[in-house]
């Protein structure tokens, strides 16, 4: 009879075989693309760590060596444990067109996320919120820019100082995610539950939990996953909770498209309407309303708020911006009024957002997809069934061969030119909101962020409210930005990080 310990040094070491035999397993598909760092079983391991504290420097690494060409990083956000990086303009085009049956976002997304385990029948869905968000929510835009701008005001005088005199906000990270949260709803779920502390704390919270829950989940035995993951993760619950505030709603307004026709007088225009509006009839149901509004919350809230803190964080640092930022706002405001039009013509400040996206960056790659068959791309790369592929965005937007001087904040980078003889000219080329090879903020392709004319109106907004509010700054009067903290490919802004405020006195 074995002894207890006995009984369990043979479960681990089998254990590790089976791991051991699994790795290469897996390896062995994708042994011709070559690997940045070991690709031993230890080494790998231990590198998809290391991978998950300083995955820039892999990334970085492999762009030099395999320039528009593939390499592979061992990481732990992978059901693999690979992860498939390519450049180029001739390989991001290919994977920009890929067909969908070859590969998805979502795919990608259920493995990363682990959504199979953590939200079960919600996981693999049909996708209709994209559309969604893509379509009418871009088109309300104009109309509703009004109620946008009210709750940035509103949630301001609720979070952001207004003394006389320098006063700290500590957390700046935290009290912007209240604003964006709540501006984001007033447009999904208009008044009064954009407000409700309650409701809003969860949309912000999912999010990070879903993500935790995830990385607790890669790092289990596999024959835990199903059962451990699902029982520690409180998103279910969550979700329910979120439908007990939407179901008096949603239940009223399908009434309503039931009784008056899909147009009636007064409908309001907001997520739960075009939700509904684009629903097939079995998606029409409270659950399915609910989990969608909360899909939306998740793509829109903590990309946004990320976004507007790296923003604040760079306005308070390099005051010398600050004055022909309020200029211009003021100039194109006294024109265009406080509209989506005006928010369009604020060139100086969409060149100022997006070297702060550039620079501060939020991945490390863009465009993440798992694939459904092999792929091959014309270079002669395949990528097997059930394999992660991404491009290294964050190289190359400090590849000095396409961004000159990449390392120095250069806030007009892309509303200046610059002639033979160092003159300066005006000139707005590639906004914050246009895609191409070189600018991948927003991914490629179908499943490039539909969100982002939403996601860039509000950080305009939120902008030109604060600068004609308050006199911004960093305590110290430092002059570099709060640096953030790298996780696996993301990049999260100094969550301690403070920005003084006080009533607006300099021009
Ligand atoms: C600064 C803010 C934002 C950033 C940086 C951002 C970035 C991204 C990126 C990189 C993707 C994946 C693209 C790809 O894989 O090719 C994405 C997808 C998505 N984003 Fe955003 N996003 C932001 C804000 C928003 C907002 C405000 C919304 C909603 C109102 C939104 C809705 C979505 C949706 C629905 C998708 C999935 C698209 C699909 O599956 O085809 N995003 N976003």
């Amino acid at each position: 009879m074995p002894t207890l310990t006995e009984a369990l040094a043979s479960v681990v070491i089998s254990y590790i075989l089976y791991k051991y035999i699994e790795f290469y397993r897996i390896r062995s598909k994708i042994d011709s693309i070559p690997t940045v760092g070991s690709d031993s079983f230890v080494g790998a391991y231990i590198n998809s760590w290391r991978y998950f504290i300083n995955g820039r420097s892999f990334v970085k690494e492999g762009y030099y060596k395999y320039p528009g060409a593939a390499f592979k990083v061992p990481t732990l956000g992978t059901s693999t444990g690979w992860q498939i990086i390519i450049s180029g303009k001739a390989m991001i085009d290919e994977l920009r067109k890929a067909p969908l049956e070859a590969m998805t976002l979502a795919e990608a997304n259920v493995d990363t996320l682990q959504t199979d385990i953590i939200i079960t029948k919600h996981s693999r869905v049909n996708e209709f919120q994209t559309d969604v968000v893509r379509t009418p929510l871009t088109r309300a835009l104009a109309g509703r820019f009004g109620d946008i701008r009210e709750e940035i005001i509103e949630a301001s005088k609720i979070y952001l100082p207004v003394g006389d005199d320098w006063e700290a906000l500590p957390r700046a990270h935290g009290a912007l995610l209240h604003i964006v949260c709540r501006t984001a709803n007033r447009l999904f779920v208009g008044l009064p539950l954009c407000r409700d502390p309650e409701y809003l704390k969860i949309q912000e919270d999912w999010t990070v939990h879903l993500f935790m829950d995830s990385l607790i989940i890669h790092a289990m035995p596999s024959i835990l996953k199903p059962v451990v993951g699902r029982a520690m993760s409180k998103v279910d619950s969550l979700m329910k909770r979120v439908q007990t505030f939407l179901e008096a709603t949603i239940l009223e307004r399908m009434e309503k498209d039931a009784k008056y026709g899909p147009d009636w007088e007064g409908k309001p225009a907001d997520l739960i309407s075009w939700l509904l509006d684009y629903a097939p009839p079995e998606n029409r149901t409270v659950e399915d309303i609910t989990v969608r509004v909360m899909f939306v919350n998740a793509a829109a809230v903590h990309t946004t708020t990320m976004g507007i803190t790296n923003v604040l964080f760079e306005l308070a640092a390099r005051q010398e911006y600050i004055k022909p930022i309020r200029e211009e706002i003021s100039e194109v405001v006294r024109t265009h009024g406080w509209t989506k039009e005006a928010m369009l013509r604020l060139h100086k400040l969409d060149s100022f957002i997006k070297e702060s996206f550039r620079l501060s960056g939020m991945g490390n790659t863009a465009g993440s997809r798992k694939t459904y068959k092999d792929f091959t791309f014309s270079n002669g790369v395949t990528i097997p069934k059930g394999y992660s592929i991404a491009i290294a965005s964050g190289a190359i937007h400090f590849d000095p061969a396409i961004y000159p001087d990449p390392d120095t904040f250069n806030g007009w980078r892309f509303c200046e030119t610059e002639d033979a003889d160092g003159a300066k000219t005006e000139q707005w080329r590639n906004q914050v909101v246009t895609m191409d090879p070189t600018w991948l903020m927003w991914g490629v392709g179908r499943h490039a962020c539909p969100g982002r004319f939403f996601a860039v109106n509000e950080i305009k907004a939120m902008v030109c409210h604060i600068l004609s509010t308050y006199d911004i700054k960093l305590p110290g009067d430092a002059t570099v930005p709060p640096a953030g903290t790298w996780f696996g490919n993301g990049r999260i802004p100094d969550s301690e990080a403070q920005i003084l405020f006080r009533k607006r006195r300099s021009e």
